[in-house]
């Protein structure tokens, strides 16, 4: 694990930045961005200028200052409730304030995008599924709690449980998880760590609290990037030329102010915040929920209900993707939401900040998985080995038994977000010089974490874009 040495070339505004001409600019130095800078660097043969809205920061935790400052529109199909959008807006992204779980999602899920267009012995895991020349770094947190052995085994007992041999292996299922960071010094691995820090190169470089406002074409080939200060909108915008290629990497909240194309096929996980029980007899250890469980599969056909800012066209593909999810719900992988939402710019303002619109539980499917769970639960705490414990059901209350009463308490209280945006249309079509490298070009979200598919995306795609621009 090395040390930390900030040698990456860092700018504060456009007068120390070294040419007004780059081989490749990228909008957004976060996981993707950072990864796909990295790569493009590494032989010294090219230059790259990162284009960052946020700041170098290192301190720790989801602070305000690292954070874009976005409030929802309001959420229909969860009583109207707004919430706040999490996003990283800081040097690294989203991977510097996440919450480090570090999953992948499974063969299934990667195959249907093609089709679409510190160990413990108690843990099982296979270090086949891992590479040891990675620059992002993922192990355990530490020595599980006594009780979880016991969770783990009565949950892997349960009908229709699969367990596969280790998170990397691909699927679905119970396993241990690993997190985000190194091995010796257990600190958090992020794009900054892995793909910036330590790196003296100086045909890398990065300006940060830079607000870019549009892309410039040359008939369909992009060919440079205009910004303008975040801060001081009275400076004069800079433009930077891309001489090989401009690369979006802002996020899917961000990337579509860039993009039109992009605002549509907007998804996220919903999650439901608790459902409590109380222990009849209070078992050796404290209840800390941490294996992953990809939840049973319902086996429901979908029905639409769609924005109504949507074309026939992206309803097509949508329709689409539930072909796609007929076959993931039979295969034991249900982490995927129906309902999509989108990502639209102010009328009034294009400058202002997106507006961010969940649609979270449209789709009644969702809230009816969510449902599902909760029956899950019940099982769980009350039929299998776990019964010895006596629990009592706090929330949602075992006096609510219909469907109804349950999803009337669920829209009450689902989260739209568990922070994994995700989307798009693909929607670069019949542009040359430009490609979007960030977790937008999911066109359905994984029934995982994020984070370690977007790092795949972004070294796949950082590999794709030298080879076009060679
Ligand atoms: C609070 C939180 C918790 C999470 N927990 C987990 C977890 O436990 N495990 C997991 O795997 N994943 C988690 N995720 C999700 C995961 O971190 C993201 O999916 C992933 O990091 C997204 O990578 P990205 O490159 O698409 O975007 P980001 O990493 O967010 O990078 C986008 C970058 O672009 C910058 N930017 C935005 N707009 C502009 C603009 N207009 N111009 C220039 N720059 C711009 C941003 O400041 C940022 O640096 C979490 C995310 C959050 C926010």
């Amino acid at each position: 694990w090395p040390q930390p040495a900030i040698k990456a070339q860092i700018r504060q505004d456009s007068s120390q930045l070294s040419a007004d001409e780059y081989d490749y600019v990228i909008v957004g130095g976060g996981t993707s961005g950072l990864t796909v800078g990295d790569r493009l660097t590494v032989d010294g043969k090219f230059t790259v200028l990162v284009l960052e809205y946020g700041y170098f920061d290192t301190s720790v935790g989801m602070n305000p200052r690292r954070m874009f400052n976005i409030t929802s529109e309001p959420s229909p199909g969860l009583n109207n409730r707004t919430f706040r959008v999490g996003v990283g807006c800081v040097v690294g992204g989203s991977s510097t304030v996440n919450g480090q779980v570090f999953l992948r999602g499974s063969k299934l899920e990667y195959d249907a995008w093609k089709e679409l267009s510190g160990p413990n012995s108690t843990i099982r895991y296979n270090t086949k599924y891992w590479s040891k020349d990675a620059k992002i770094y993922a192990t355990f947190g530490g020595k599980p709690q006594p009780l979880m052995k016991n969770l783990f085994s009565a949950i892997s007992k349960m009908p229709g449980m699969t367990v596969p041999e280790d998170s990397g292996a691909g699927e679905a299922g119970l396993y241990w998880y690993p997190i985000s960071q190194d091995n010796v010094n257990f600190q958090r691995s992020s794009a900054r760590t892995g793909h910036w820090e330590g790196l003296n190169r100086s045909n890398y470089e990065m300006i940060v609290g830079a607000k870019p406002n549009k892309i410039n074409f040359d008939g369909d080939r992009a060919i440079s990037v205009q910004y303008i200060s975040r801060n001081d909108s009275s400076t004069p915008p800079v433009t930077i030329k891309a001489r090989k290629h401009v690369i979006l990497a802002a996020g899917s909240i961000h990337t579509p102010q860039d993009l039109p194309g992009v605002r549509s096929n907007f998804q996220d996980h919903s999650y439901i915040p608790n459902i409590a029980y109380s222990w009849g007899t209070t078992p050796n250890g404290i209840f800390v929920p941490r294996p992953w469980c990809s939840m049973m599969p319902p086996n429901l056909a979908a029905m639409i209900g769609m924005p109504v800012s949507y074309t026939k066209e992206l309803i097509e593909g949508y329709k689409q993707q539930q072909h796609v999810y007929a076959k993931l719900f039979r295969k034991k992988n249900n982490l995927h939401p129906l309902s999509r939402g989108t990502i639209l710019p102010d009328p009034d303002d294009i400058d202002k900040e997106m507006k961010v619109d969940y649609r979270a539980s449209s789709n009644t499917l969702d809230t009816r998985v969510v449902i599902e769970i909760i029956k899950f639960m019940r099982r769980y705490m009350t039929q299998s080995d776990l019964k010895i414990y006596n629990a009592t059901e706090m929330l949602p209350g075992a006096e609510m038994q219909s469907d109804e009463e349950l999803m009337g308490w669920a829209r009450g209280i689902i989260i739209p977000s568990v922070y994994h945006p995700a989307g798009t249309e693909l929607g670069v079509h019949g542009v040359r010089g430009l490609s979007v490298v960030d977790a937008s070009i999911m066109p359905t979200l994984v029934g995982a974490t994020t984070s370690m598919t977007v790092y795949a995306i972004a070294e796949k795609a950082a590999g794709m874009i030298k080879a076009k621009t060679k």
